[in-house]
């Protein structure tokens, strides 16, 4: 038993670190995916020997466990997989054990919440069941395009996709799970995001899942619809940072100065409400396409600057914004800051020589320029 599974990455146009404080953030996927390769060995299961191997093929990496060490390291295993459930403390610290025990090289240490987002997954699915999982992503690692959250929904999409819980059956080609199956999977990947980001809002998952652009606030989603495409430009910055030390700094922060952040937070929600109702706003022609992209350029830098003001900008990304500046080019970081990505907006009407002479100067910086399109499609599975 076999089967594929896709999610996208994304980009966040408004509301980041804000939404993990009950603001509204905008969102839309991208078009870069994670991959997962799920091979499940059928049923009747040898007792003990079979293993559990997770290739992670961008780190180059692969990590076995015997069943019998799995059944052995947690006192207790219940799959249950249409009911999505968090990790205990007390299993956490099993899957530390688990995976220390593989000794992970200190430089990439940061794989660990991964994998222990993937062991907690798998066992609570599909419990000690001999199988093999493979993940490629097309998306830069820990820069603010989600990829941990493409990362566990690809990975509990594929587990769910081999469980009684699916009904798809004799279908060739891509793809998409019913409602049901998306929010069970909706739901997982959640969980696995917990481990990965500490306290996260759950904007990432749920726009990897279901795809399209979203308004999402305190977990309920909105979708939105683009009346214009909207280009963007993606800078990588390369600076390395860890989603959950910059949402745990923020709400540090936050604990410091709870007036003047709520202020911070509030002023955002409202960014993100006039974003959404701007993108959905008609536009026929040359003058009002160029109205509504002035309108979201003026809000992508007010929201970085109170990104900045939550502290989760970073020289580098100050670096490409005033480089972007240069060609008139309105920009914000996107994700989680403190590195990663920025967000430019490419208007329908700029010339061409001008966003390459960008795209050249920040290339020249050592940044690295990708180009994505926006509010495509969410998860896809393949049985073939
Ligand atoms: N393809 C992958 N292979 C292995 N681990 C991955 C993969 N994708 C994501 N991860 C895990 O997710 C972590 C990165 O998550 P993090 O939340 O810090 O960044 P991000 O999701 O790319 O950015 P943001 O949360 O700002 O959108 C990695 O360190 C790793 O543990
Ligand atoms: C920084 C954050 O707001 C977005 C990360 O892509 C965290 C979250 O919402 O979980
Ligand atoms: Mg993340």
């Amino acid at each position: 038993m076999e089967v594929r599974s896709r999610a996208p990455g994304k980009i966040i146009l408004a509301g980041e670190h804000a939404v993990v404080h009950g603001a509204t953030a905008v969102a839309a996927a991208i078009d870069l995916y994670t991959h997962v390769l799920f091979r499940l060995l059928p049923p009747p299961y040898d007792s003990g020997d079979g293993l559990v191997e997770l290739e992670l093929k961008d780190v180059d990496l692969v990590f076995s466990w015997p069943l019998s060490r799995l059944e052995q390291a947690f006192k207790e295993i219940t799959p249950l997989p249409s009911s999505p459930r968090s990790c205990s403390q007390e299993n956490l610290e099993v899957l530390q054990m688990l995976v220390e025990e593989k000794n992970i090289p200190e430089a990439r240490i940061e794989l660990s919440s991964g994998v222990y987002a993937f062991l907690h997954l798998y066992t609570s699915i599909h419990g000690l069941k001999p199988a093999k999982v493979v993940v490629t992503s097309d998306l830069p690692l820990g820069s603010g395009l989600g990829s941990s959250a493409s990362f566990c929904v690809s990975i509990s999409a594929a587990l769910i996709a081999l469980t009684d819980a699916t009904a798809i059956e004799n279908k060739t080609g891509w793809l998409t799970f019913g409602d049901t199956e998306l929010e069970l999977v909706n739901k997982w990947a959640f969980e696995g995001e917990k481990i990965i980001h500490g306290k996260p809002s759950g904007i990432d998952n749920t726009v990897s899942t279901f795809g399209s652009m979203i308004m999402f606030r305190s977990g309920e989603l909105t979708r939105i619809k683009s009346t214009a495409p909207l280009k963007m430009l993606i800078t990588n910055t390369k600076v390395g940072r860890n989603t959950k030390a910059l949402v745990a700094g923020v709400s540090e922060r936050a604990f410091r100065h709870p007036d003047a952040m709520q202020s911070v937070f509030a002023a955002v929600d409202f960014i993100s409400k006039e974003m959404s109702t701007v993108i959905e706003s008609p536009a026929s022609d040359d003058i009002s396409v160029t109205a509504k992209e002035e309108k979201i350029e003026e809000l992508m830098e007010m929201n970085q600057g109170l990104l900045q003001c939550m502290g989760v900008s970073h020289a580098s990304i100050e670096a490409v914004l005033r480089t972007t500046l240069k060609y008139k080019l309105a920009s914000k970081l996107t994700g989680a800051g403190g590195g990663g990505c920025v967000l430019t907006l490419l208007p329908t009407l700029l010339c061409n020589t001008v966003a390459e002479r960008a795209i050249d100067e920040l290339e020249a910086g050592g940044f690295q320029c990708l180009k994505a399109e926006v509010g495509g499609k969410g998860l896809e599975i393949s049985f073939e």
